[in-house]
Order: C-alpha cells, then structure tokens, then sequence
C-alpha cells in the first residue's frame, strides 16, 4: 500500500457526481507533460486531455468536398515562431478554439459514465488569453485591435460556456526560466530552436502575475477565486523516486489533522460546486 492508497475515491463512491476538472499550467518546457504522464500512472482512472500541439503543427484543410481527403495547410506553430508579428492573432484564434473544443468535448460525457472522475487538461483556455495572447500583445506581436477583437470574442465566449468551461482548481508547475530553457534544448522541438531565454522570462512573469501574484485582470470572479496548487519542479523528477512520489501526493492528499489547511488540491476541489 502505497501513502496515497484511499486518497482516491473509488468509481461506486462517486456515480453521480460531476467530474473534477483541474488545468496544468506553466511555462514551456517546465515539464507539464512529463507530470501530466505521472499523474496517469498514478491514477489510472483520471481523464487526461494533452495540448494539441500536433494539430498546431500541421494544419489540415476539411477537403474540399465531403468525403475527400483533407490537405495540409502547413505548420502554423513554426511560423507563430517565425513571424510573430504577421501570425500570433491566427495561431491565438487557432490555438483557443482548439482548446474550446478539447474542455467541451470531455464535459459532454454522460454524467454516470463521468461521475466521480478526474479530468486534466494540459493548459487551458485561460493561459490561452492571459498568459500567450496577453503577453504577445505586451511585446508587440498583437496590435492593439487584434488584442482588442480576440478579448471581444474570448469574453463572449467565456460568458457563454462558462459553466461548462469552469475549472475546478489550477496546478502551477514552477520553475525559473533558465531551468525551462535546459529542458526546452533537451526536448528539441524544432519549432522552438528560435526561443531565448528572454521569452520565457515574459512567460515566467505571465504566469507570476496571473496565478500567484493576482495582478492580472481577469474576467470573472470565479477564474480569480479558483483553487491554485503551486509545485516547485526545478528539481528533476523525471527519474522517479522520492521527489515524484511527494510531488503525486499533493495533488491529491487527504487533509493530515496537523495541518488542515493543507489538503491535496482535489479534496479542496471537490468542496466546490459546478
Ligand atoms: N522534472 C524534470 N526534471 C528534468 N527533466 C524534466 C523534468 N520534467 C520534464 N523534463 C524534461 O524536459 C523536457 C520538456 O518536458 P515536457 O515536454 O514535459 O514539457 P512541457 O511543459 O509539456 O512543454 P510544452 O510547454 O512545450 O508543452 C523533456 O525533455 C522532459 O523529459
Ligand atoms: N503563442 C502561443 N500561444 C498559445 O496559446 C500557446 N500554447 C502553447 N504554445 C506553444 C508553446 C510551445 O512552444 C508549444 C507547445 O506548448 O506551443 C503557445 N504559443
């Protein structure tokens, strides 16, 4: 029996209730699929949506009658990194309805097939506008009336969806910038050849601001008031032991007697409701 055992629910414990739905967040490279991979090996049962980067790098045309095959279009998250300036406001429409669909699509299972789940998303439509969009409109790749359109559209949207959008709590993978830029030339996505240290300072400080500091302006009270779990993750987790395990446990640990306030970041969102 592992520290974790009974910490999670099991599926007759819970038919009917709504699935828990938690956002990994942070910067690129900080290791959000290398966690979101632990988390599935440690909870089998959860629901993971991964980032569509795939369909990002290779844009794929519906073909021009029904029934024939769809053409590719090119590799919009190349040239988002080539030319900012001439292609951030399609890859942010692009990169959000992507994102749209992913969070609409997990919630429409049928609630008893759902209940008492887990759903993680790789990022969310949140970090779509204010970590990436906010950030290109700051540096200068969105013009005013581009960040101007795609807010305009992102809170209608927002309004719209919202309860179907809400999100249970946020887990923040935190780590310094320089560490990102080690894991990034590790990874070596060729896209991301490009990327200086100086872009994922902006980044950094986008997510600082969004989710620790609360100095960005958000749209709605719910997204300010939703349930943050900050994990430190300079230190290399990738090889197991210790280090991974305690990271698991505090996305889920039960509340310990001597520390209430502490819960694991699922207990805390179970308390709130859809
Ligand atoms: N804790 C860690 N320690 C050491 N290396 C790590 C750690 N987490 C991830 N890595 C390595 O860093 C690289 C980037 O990790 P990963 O692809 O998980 O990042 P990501 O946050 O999902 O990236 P993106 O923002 O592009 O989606 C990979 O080579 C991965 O093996
Ligand atoms: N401009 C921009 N807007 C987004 O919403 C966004 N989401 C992810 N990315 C980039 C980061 C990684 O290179 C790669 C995979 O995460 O895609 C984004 N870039």
């Amino acid at each position: 029996q592992g520290p974790l055992q009974g910490a999670v629910p099991s599926r007759g414990m819970h038919a009917k209730r709504d699935p828990r739905r938690l956002s990994i967040e942070g910067n690129i490279a900080v290791g959000k699929s290398t966690f979101v991979k632990l988390l599935v090996n440690t909870y089998p049962e959860w629901h993971v949506a991964t980032e569509p980067v795939a369909t990002w790098q290779d844009v794929q045309s519906a073909g021009p009658q029904k029934g024939s095959a769809p053409q590719s279009l090119g590799n919009l998250l190349d040239m988002m990194y080539r030319d900012p300036a001439r292609w951030a406001y399609t890859f942010q429409t692009f990169s959000f309805m992507s994102r749209l669909k992913v969070q609409l699509e997990s919630c429409s299972e049928k609630p008893d097939e759902a209940g008492g789940l887990v759903q993680v998303f790789e990022r969310s439509v949140y970090s779509d506008r204010y970590i990436f969009a906010k950030n290109l409109f700051e540096n200068g790749s969105l013009s005013d009336i581009e960040w101007h359109i795609y807010q305009y559209w992102h809170t209608f949207l927002m309004q719209e969806f919202a309860s179907r959008l809400r999100l249970h709590g946020f887990i923040y993978l935190q780590a310094t910038p320089q560490v990102c830029l080690k894991r990034l030339h590790q990874r070596a996505r060729a896209e991301e050849k490009g990327i200086e240290l100086a872009y994922l300072e902006q980044l950094h400080d986008q997510h600082e601001a969004w989710l620790v500091r609360k100095t960005t302006k958000v749209h709605s009270k719910a997204l300010q008031s939703t349930p943050l779990l900050v994990l430190d993750v300079n230190d290399d987790f990738s090889e197991g032991g210790a280090k991974q395990e305690e990271l698991m446990s505090k996305g889920r640990s039960p509340p310990s007697p001597e520390a209430p306030h502490k819960k694991g970041l699922v207990n805390r969102c179970q308390k709130i409701s859809h």
